[in-house]
């Protein structure tokens, strides 16, 4: 069994995940951790069924003394980088979910995991279809290099724009390098109205309102056609597979990996 210690165990992911680490064969609850609720059986989280697990806003003790070989964190892009740093401190192989880790924190949590040749996996998304969605934006990029993306999530989102948007626009800007799209005398007359600037010109917009889960729109145009490459999600299951095999894989491999798409398309 392998022993795994959630952290943000009280959020809308960590709750998902607290579920299916109890329904998989070969992995076990050792800690839970959260801000609030210090003291409460984890199982008040779902059912109420009592799992002798009490939830701790102490991440540190909680690692110490529960014999976690991981941490899945779905906390917060305020929250994540210190969390990260603090499992590989203790020996504990981190599984990423939460997006917006700052550069500065991503740095220090590479140099961490290289030097203690422990395994983190950090995924800006666990479905296989945005996954793919982001395989075919790449591919797609080769033939149509103009490009903008527009993701909508549900309002409490903190973090823009996502984490998967970084990485969709990271992907396509590597196989189309140095194009520029745009125009240079472009002016926007309401600022951000033309949404966040990557590198090449490569415009991010984000939405957020009450109804979404997570989707996004990949758009190529070119003269006289777009091609729309877009991923929906409606619960927050589908993110559940991936985490698991995140769970396992991560016990094998030594440093960062950023991005599932590395274990799964290799
Ligand atoms: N990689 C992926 O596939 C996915 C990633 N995400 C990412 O996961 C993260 C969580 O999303 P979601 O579940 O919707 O958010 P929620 O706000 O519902 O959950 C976050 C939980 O973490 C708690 N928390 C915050 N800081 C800490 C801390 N330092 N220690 C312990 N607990 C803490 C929060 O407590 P409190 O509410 O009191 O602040 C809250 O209970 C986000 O960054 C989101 O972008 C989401 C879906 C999929
Ligand atoms: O906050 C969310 O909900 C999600 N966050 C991730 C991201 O920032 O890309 C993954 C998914 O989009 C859901």
């Amino acid at each position: 069994m392998i022993k795994v210690a959630i952290c943000g165990v009280a959020g809308r992911m960590g709750r998902e995940v607290l579920k299916a680490v109890l329904a998989a064969e070969d992995t076990e609850l050792c800690a839970a951790i959260d801000i609030f609720n210090d003291g409460l059986d984890a199982g008040t989280l779902l059912s109420g069924e009592t799992l002798d697990v009490k939830i701790t806003s102490n991440l540190a003790e909680a690692l110490a003394t529960s014999g976690a070989e991981v941490m899945v964190d779905f906390t917060d892009t305020r929250s994540v980088g210190a969390n990260v740093i603090t499992a590989l401190k203790a020996g504990v192989r981190p599984v990423v979910g939460a997006t917006g880790m700052s550069a500065d924190d991503f740095a220090e949590v590479s140099k961490l995991a290289q030097n203690k040749r422990l395994g983190c996996i950090i995924a800006p998304n666990f479905t296989i279809g945005a996954l793919l969605m982001i395989k075919f934006a790449a591919e797609a990029a080769k033939y149509f290099p103009n490009v903008e993306i527009i993701e909508k999530h549900h309002d409490q989102k903190l973090d823009a724009p996502s984490g998967t948007a970084i990485k969709t626009a990271e992907k396509i800007i590597e196989q189309r390098g140095d194009f520029q799209q745009g125009v240079v005398l472009e002016e926007e007359k309401i600022a951000g109205v033309r949404g966040g600037k990557m590198p090449g010109g490569l415009r991010i917009h984000s939405v957020r309102l009450p109804g979404f889960v997570a989707h996004q729109e990949v758009i190529f145009g070119d003269v006289g056609q777009t091609l729309t490459i877009r991923h929906d999600t409606t619960s927050r299951e589908c993110f559940m597979p991936g985490v698991l095999m995140a769970i396992r894989k991560v016990l094998r491999l030594e440093g960062v990996v950023y991005g599932l798409e590395n274990l799964l398309f290799e």
